[in-house]
């Protein structure tokens, strides 16, 4: 269920945006900030063939599926930047379960992230409103 073309079909799941793991901002200032979708998908793009070149994090990448991944993660941020997306991945929770994901490997993603909204022009400001909406999500990406 939920595959694009391209994609690998992933075990069922209830699509929702609370998958998403955070509510949206409201109003248009971040979607602006961002450059809307267009500037979204740069972003995300970038920072996800960034992590899979990774020579700290690539690993935990290899052999993850790209296309899924870029789609998934475009739309949980548009949706959170209330860029005008709904989110159909997977929760949190079960799109890391077992992945063992540890601290060092979060702050090197969001190192990278940072630096992709930065080559987009990314205020330093929004990018750490941005931030802290992705913050709460650590421990459910994080190994337990
Ligand atoms: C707050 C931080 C993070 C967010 C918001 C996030 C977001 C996501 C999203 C939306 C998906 C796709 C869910 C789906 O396919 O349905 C995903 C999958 C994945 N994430 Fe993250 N992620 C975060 C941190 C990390 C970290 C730190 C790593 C490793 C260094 C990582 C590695 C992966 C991998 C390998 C997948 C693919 C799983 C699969 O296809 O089975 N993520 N992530």
């Amino acid at each position: 269920a939920n595959a694009m073309p391209g994609e690998e079909v992933v075990d069922p799941y209830t699509v929702d945006n609370r998958n998403a793991g955070a509510t949206p901002f409201t109003g248009d200032g971040m979607a602006k900030a961002f450059h809307g979708q267009d500037g979204i998908r740069r972003i995300v793009d970038r920072m996800v063939d960034t992590n899979f070149a990774d020579p700290a994090i690539g690993e935990i990448f290899a052999n993850q599926d790209k296309v899924r991944l870029k789609r998934t993660i475009f739309e949980q941020f548009c949706y959170i930047l209330n860029a005008g997306c709904a989110y159909t991945g997977r929760d949190m929770a079960t799109a890391h379960k077992d992945m063992g994901v540890q601290k060092a490997d979060m702050n090197r993603l969001v190192e990278i992230l940072q630096r992709s909204m930065a080559a987009e022009g990314v205020g330093f400001q929004e990018q750490n409103r941005f931030l802290s909406k992705l913050a709460p999500m650590r421990r459910d990406v994080l190994q337990k």
